[in-house]
């Protein structure tokens, strides 16, 4: 049987960290030294040496008054820095100096709003002034315990967040939940859980966090969103090597996980290069490491509670042995509680106490849950990054086939380019070879041309001498010419007077000959006719002798033309007699000439011609007599402007007819002629 100095309960270590298990921790391995009540002294204990290990210049001695506690922490600024040390810049407080009697609650009130915000039981501020400590240190303890639950998130996704701060108080977020409660319990560790994974806070690690985690991993954090692709590979490898992933926060290696994974997605064609898709393995590599390391500490932990609970319930039967009666034990502990009832009363206080144990073992049972849950969070943690980690490594497998896929299009493409290359340098060899004969002959041409051109220039220059000797023999011609003409143009000066001289005696003879002339001309005998049967005696130039036998002895009558023409007599010869009253219609004189006789007596045959005329010494008056008319005016173009028109019409039975009118109704006279 143990003696009471021997019932010293040694406290683990690594107990130090958890906060239920602590209130039973004695640093000089005693229970009950303090004035207060077994357990309440323990908490007080508990209490002290973390309000020390927080703010060391409280240095609270272990055996701290009420009176000591509500000195210090009645105006609120320990309170204060207790809450900023916690969570630095969560409050903002009133300094001492400003402090005056009435302002004296400020902080208080402050420290108990920042506590009501965190969701955590509170004080009232009449228990700092009066009375017991009890409700401010229980308060107190809660916001320990809180801390040590963030802390042990933090421990969760860090383990140099524990290395930087002994508490790890310094990263820490409060997310209260009530202390005894299961299934709130667990959502606030799924809370914190959550956190880890997304918190801005944990992918933004603090200044000291990241001093701690080295130079290389703060590179990554400096990395702007969605760059991670565009990191250059020597950097990436620099990274890979150095000890950077194994000092970083784990929160920041989810981050860069995140990160490319995000980026990966945010790509159109989700391709992670080569040197991301290592750093990826690595970091999830150092992921997968850190939660085996975690699921194994917390195993530890389940089995040193384990322990821890086993030796309550030793201890357990040892107050109920002690209680049943065990005589040595009791005469033992009799004194001891001898001594306590003097105190406080000692069955009070071990049925308190029993009743504390309960608690404690209930409070175990909680923890030993949350530990649980947390262990299973952590596997399946661990299962989600592993099939991630697999589905990552499929997906860098797929990736790595399609670059392979595309790798082997793009040799595919470039030895296509290259022969096309290929083909295009021959074909340009051979328009070169073309275009330097093209070159060739055409400079063969050019160099023909240029020789030609020179004899051309030689041509041209003999040829311009020769112009200038022609432009003088023509200059000189041409003076001669001027010289010669003058004679001329006197002459023609001369001439239109002549002319017109001529033109007046040309007429002054026709008068002279007599304005109205009559021809004669005999036809021919028609074939089949007798000579014989002619009535001509004799016919002379201007004379003419006919016989009619009817008429006895006046049968002889003689008549007498200006000219008779006889039956040989040409188409021609008739017309040259006539010819000269034509000229004279151009000089301006009216000419009138018509054919009488019988019928058959040949009046068509002299002014026309006979039907059918192919020969031009058949054509009669008419005909000859237009062609006079337009061969003068031609020839007189150049001086006289004359308009010819003809009339053709028809004398019979005393009857005028127009032969060229188209209309009936203008065919008879008198004509209505319109120019
Ligand atoms: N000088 C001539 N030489 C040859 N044949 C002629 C000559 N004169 C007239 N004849 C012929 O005589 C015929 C009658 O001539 P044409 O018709 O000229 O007579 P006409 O006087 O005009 O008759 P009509 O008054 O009836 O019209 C025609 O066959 C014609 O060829």
């Amino acid at each position: 049987m143990n003696s009471p100095s021997d019932r010293k309960i040694i406290v683990p270590k690594e107990f130090d960290n958890l906060d239920d298990i602590s209130y039973g921790v004695e640093r000089n391995g005693h229970l009950g030294l303090s004035p207060y009540g077994e357990v309440e002294g323990k908490h007080r204990l508990v209490l002290v040496e973390w309000l020390n290990s927080l703010l060391p210049s409280l240095d609270f001695s272990t055996n701290v008054t009420d009176g000591e506690l509500r000195a210090c922490l009645s105006n609120g600024t320990v309170l204060c820095l207790i809450l900023n040390k916690l969570r630095p810049g969560s409050v903002t407080m009133v300094s001492e100096s400003d402090l005056s009697l009435p302002s004296q609650s400020e902080n208080v009130k402050t420290f108990l709003k920042a506590l009501d915000g965190l969701g955590l039981p509170r004080f009232e501020i009449s228990d700092l002034e009066k009375g017991s400590m009890k409700p401010v240190v229980d308060c107190l303890l809660i916001l320990r315990i809180k801390s040590l639950m963030n802390s042990l998130g933090e421990n969760a996704s860090s383990t140099s967040s524990t290395a930087s701060s002994p508490r790890g108080y310094a990263a820490s977020s409060f997310h209260y939940s009530p202390p005894f409660s299961v299934d709130k319990r667990r959502a606030s560790t799924e809370s914190r859980f959550h956190h880890v994974l997304s918190s801005p806070n944990m992918a933004e690690p603090s200044a000291s966090l990241i001093y701690q985690v080295g130079n290389k991993f703060h590179e990554v954090f400096q990395i702007k969103p969605r760059s991670y692709a565009d990191l250059p590979a020597a950097k990436i490898s620099e990274m890979m090597k150095s000890n950077s992933l194994d000092n970083a926060p784990t929160q920041s290696l989810l981050s860069v996980v995140n990160g490319i994974l995000e980026e990966s997605v945010e790509r159109r064609n989700g391709e992670i290069p080569h040197r991301v898709a290592c750093l990826l393995r690595k970091v999830s590599q150092e992921i997968e490491r850190r939660i085996s390391t975690q699921a194994e500490h917390l195993r530890t932990q389940s089995n040193l509670f384990k322990a821890r609970e086993e030796k309550y319930q030793s201890r357990i039967r040892v107050l109920e042995a002690i209680a049943s009666g065990n005589k040595e034990e009791s005469e033992i502990f009799a004194g001891k509680l001898q001594r306590l009832k003097v105190e406080k009363g000692k069955d009070e206080e071990k049925k308190e106490n029993e009743k504390k144990i309960i608690r404690l073992m209930k409070m175990l049972d909680d923890k030993n849950l949350v530990i649980l849950e947390l262990t299973q969070k952590l596997e399946a943690a661990k299962t989600q990054y592993e099939s991630q980690c697999s589905q990552l490594e499929k997906e860098a497998g797929d990736a790595k086939a399609e670059l392979r896929r595309k790798s082997q299009d793009y040799e595919h493409q470039s030895e296509e380019l290259r022969n096309e290359v290929k083909e295009l340098e021959t074909s340009s060899d051979s328009k070169y070879q073309e275009w330097n004969v093209k070159k060739n002959h055409l400079q063969a041409v050019i160099n023909f041309q240029f020789s030609s051109l020179q004899k051309l220039k030689l041509s041209w220059e003999s040829i311009r001498q020769d112009v200038v000797k022609e432009q003088t023999v023509y200059a000189e011609e041409c003076n001669r010419l001027g010289v010669n003409l003058k004679p001329l143009v006197h002459a023609s000066q001369n001439y239109q007077v002549i002319l017109a001289e001529n033109k007046k005696m040309f007429n002054e003879i026709l008068e002279l000959k007599g304005n109205i002339r009559v021809f004669c001309r005999i036809r021919p005998s028609l074939v089949g006719k007798k000579e014989t049967q002619s009535i001509i005696e004799d016919m002379g130039e201007t004379d003419l002798v006919v016989e009619n036998p009817s008429k006895g002895k006046d049968a002889l009558r003689s008549f007498k033309f200006n000219k008779i023409f006889g039956p040989a007599t040409t188409q021609g010869e008739v017309y040259s007699d006539i010819q000269p009253f034509v000229r004279s219609v151009l000089d301006g004189y009216n000419v009138c000439m018509f054919a009488y006789g019988q019928t058959g007596s040949g009046k068509t045959y002299t002014m026309t011609g006979p039907s059918g005329a192919t020969s031009e010494n058949l054509l009669g008056v008419n005909y000859r007599a237009l062609n006079d008319l337009f061969r003068i005016s031609t020839s007189r173009s150049s001086f006289t402007d004359y308009e010819i028109w003809v009339q053709m019409v028809e004398i019979y039975n005393e009857q005028v007819r127009d032969l060229l009118s188209t209309d009936d109704s203008q065919k008879r006279y008198p004509f209505i002629i319109s120019f």
